[in-house]
């Protein structure tokens, strides 16, 4: 089986804490992962690490063959692995298309200097970018917002605009943080609908989600982790008839896997 993403063995450890226990697992093009787990069961240790904003302990994380651990996350964002942006990483006092714009500049031939100064290829470059980031806001539905400023926007739609930001660096894979936490039932539908709709486009996504409900109705597969290691795998049905996770997930006041 050829994977576009393959974690193998992924271990991380702080001093005597161990986040991420010998985790393997792979990825297939243009799939929906989601990776589930009780708090501090080490789903963002594990999101970072593929993302290459952490090193791992031991282990390694391959895409399209080649291994990513060790380099800078801007690398592996520029190779096609991209995290999307924490509402901290948006510019707040800039207006939706701004933000979509500047975000182009990942895959730029000139850097932010350039954009700032109005060098030529620059210039050349915002007017497609400008373009590009048009077709984003409208794909997302995020068109009566494109002028607004990105602090004035309601939570669902800086959400939105967090995946905007993602799509402008033309990702082969998506690593989505907790992408409906906070929105209600509305807001988590249109969401699911815009997930869907960027894997359509070709993108491979992976997901680490509380919401399980959501997660049970969008994953093609999850992957489940428990005290750092993966404890299941498998399609929704089958992680829901998982004695192990339901195990996991039993007295766990706020969290229950939808069942
Ligand atoms: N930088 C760090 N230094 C020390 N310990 C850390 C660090 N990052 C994470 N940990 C620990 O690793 C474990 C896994 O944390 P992680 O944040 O990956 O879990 P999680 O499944 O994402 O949790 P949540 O669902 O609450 O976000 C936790 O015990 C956490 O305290």
């Amino acid at each position: 089986m050829d994977y576009i993403l393959e974690v193998s063995n992924l271990t991380k450890r702080y001093g005597g804490l161990i986040a991420n226990s010998g985790i393997s697992f792979g990825v297939k093009e243009h799939e929906i992962l989601s990776v589930i787990g009780p708090n501090g069961a080490g789903k963002s240790t594990l999101f970072k690490q593929i993302a290459s904003f952490v090193t791992p302990t031991e282990g390694e994380v391959r895409f399209r063959g080649e291994r990513i651990s060790g380099l800078s996350p801007h690398k592996v964002a520029r190779l096609g692995v991209v995290r999307t942006f924490q509402e901290t990483t948006i510019f707040k006092t800039m207006s939706v298309r701004d933000n979509i714009i500047i975000a182009h500049q990942l895959r730029a031939r000139t850097g932010l200097a350039g954009f700032f100064f109005g060098t030529r290829t620059a210039r050349e470059d915002e007017a497609a970018f400008a373009r590009s980031a048009d077709e984003i806001i409208d794909f997302l539905g995020l068109g009566h917002q494109r002028h607004e400023i990105a602090s004035n926007l309601p939570h669902g739609h800086l959400r939105a605009l967090g995946i905007a930001i993602g799509l402008a660096t033309n990702p082969a894979v998506l690593l989505l943080d907790e992408p409906f936490a906070g929105m209600n039932h509305d807001e988590t539908r249109r969401a699911v609908e815009i997930v869907r709709a960027v894997r359509a486009r070709g993108v491979t996504i992976l997901l680490v989600e509380h919401d399980m409900p959501a997660v049970m109705n969008i994953s093609d597969r999850i992957v489940v982790l428990n005290f750092g290691q993966k404890i299941a795998e498998g399609t929704p049905k089958e992680i829901q008839e998982n004695q192990n996770v339901i195990d996991a997930y039993l007295g766990v006041e706020d969290e229950s896997i939808g069942m």
